[in-house]
């Protein structure tokens, strides 16, 4: 069993990366690597032979994330030191007020699943949004469970004016049930993600787990007989984790969680995620108008008459009161 999942994992790198890339061409001691695992300090690399390594940082090269493509230098018994971190397509990271942490790096898009039940954050999907828009990485909005609200169309409908109205309409949000629907989940999801390396978030229960067993059958198991054979697994639920499927199919994995900081924005950038606010602002009375009490509040006005959205006001202010807090510490 141990032996066929690892073979798995090798025969799904071939389509991605040909045997002619395994040697660095720079220094031949050196191999190019993709960044599958991350446990925090160390992490898993597949190398171009679809061999698994476990990898170590010193200095600047621990700070990689899974989907980094990393340059290794052997070290023996696979493992092997990072030599040089390439440079990123793109980064989606979270950050609190004394530490960064990197979620997953040269992604194609970002999917968000969300719930009835357990109930979805919307302080979560604001987080994301912003992520992701700061990220420039696409991002969709998967929300599972639908079963449960099985002949309950006026909850279902509050949902989804609530999910239209923060993410403005501009998110492509699908319903869907995985376990009672599994083939219509597939059948909507493999054109999406075909070839595509995705990020999946949510907080613990939305089915996360659930979903990813659908599209790739053993993954799960594959992941931990993996780390295990690589001893790494002692915490196999806190690790982020790329699973391979047909077709090119690249789904990463990370622990479920409620929230997440976003300290290393700046305001520019949260109001770029804030457009809507932003450009709404410009047209106060005062520029440094804080939209709260402030006579002739544009934004304040737009709240009143309907064209701006209370829920996407309320994230925003949580948001900026944290930047100016994080940054009133430094
Ligand atoms: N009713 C219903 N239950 C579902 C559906 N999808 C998943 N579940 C159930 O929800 C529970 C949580 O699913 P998981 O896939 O373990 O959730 P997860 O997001 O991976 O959670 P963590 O492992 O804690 O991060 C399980 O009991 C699933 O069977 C669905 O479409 N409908
Ligand atoms: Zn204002």
């Amino acid at each position: 069993m141990a032996d066929s999942s690892l073979h798995k994992v090798r025969l799904a790198s071939k389509g991605k990366q040909t045997a002619q890339h395994a040697k660095n061409v720079g220094s031949p001691d050196l191999l190019n690597a993709l960044v599958v695992a991350s446990y925090g300090r160390h992490f898993l690399a597949r190398d171009a032979e679809g061999e698994i390594w476990q990898v170590y940082g010193k200095g600047k090269r621990r700070d990689v994330a899974v989907g980094d493509e990393i340059s290794i230098l052997p070290s023996g018994d696979k493992q092997a030191w990072i030599e040089e971190i390439q440079t990123r397509r793109n980064l989606v990271y979270r950050s609190d007020a004394l530490k960064s942490k990197m979620f997953a790096a040269n992604l194609d898009g970002v999917l968000l699943i969300l719930a009835i039940s357990p109930p979805y954050s919307t302080e979560l999907l604001g987080r994301t949004l912003t992520a992701c828009k700061h990220a420039d990485v696409p991002l969709t909005i998967l929300f599972n469970k639908v079963d449960i609200l099985e002949g309950d169309q006026e909850t279902l409908d509050a949902v989804e004016q609530e999910l239209f109205e923060i993410t403005l309409g501009e998110v492509p949000t699908h319903y869907i049930s995985v376990t009672e629907h599994p083939q219509e989940t597939e059948a909507l999801l493999r054109p999406l993600l075909t070839d595509k390396r995705t990020l999946i978030l949510g907080q613990s229960g939305m089915g996360k787990s659930t979903l990813i067993n659908l599209l790739i059958p053993d993954a799960l198991a594959a992941t931990n007989e993996i780390s295990m054979a690589l001893n790494a697994g002692k915490h196999t639920t806190t690790h982020t984790q790329m699973h391979f499927g047909d077709a090119g199919l690249e789904l990463i994995d990370s622990p479920g969680f409620q929230a997440f900081g976003l300290h290393h924005l700046t305001e520019a950038d949260l109001l770029n995620a804030f457009s809507d606010l932003r450009d709404e602002g410009n047209k106060c009375r005062f520029a440094n108008c804080q939209h709260k009490r402030e006579p002739d509040c544009a934004v304040k006005n737009g709240l009143e008459d309907g064209t701006l959205s209370p829920a996407r006001y309320e994230l925003y202010q949580m948001l900026k009161a944290e930047l100016e807090e994080a940054q009133s510490q430094y």
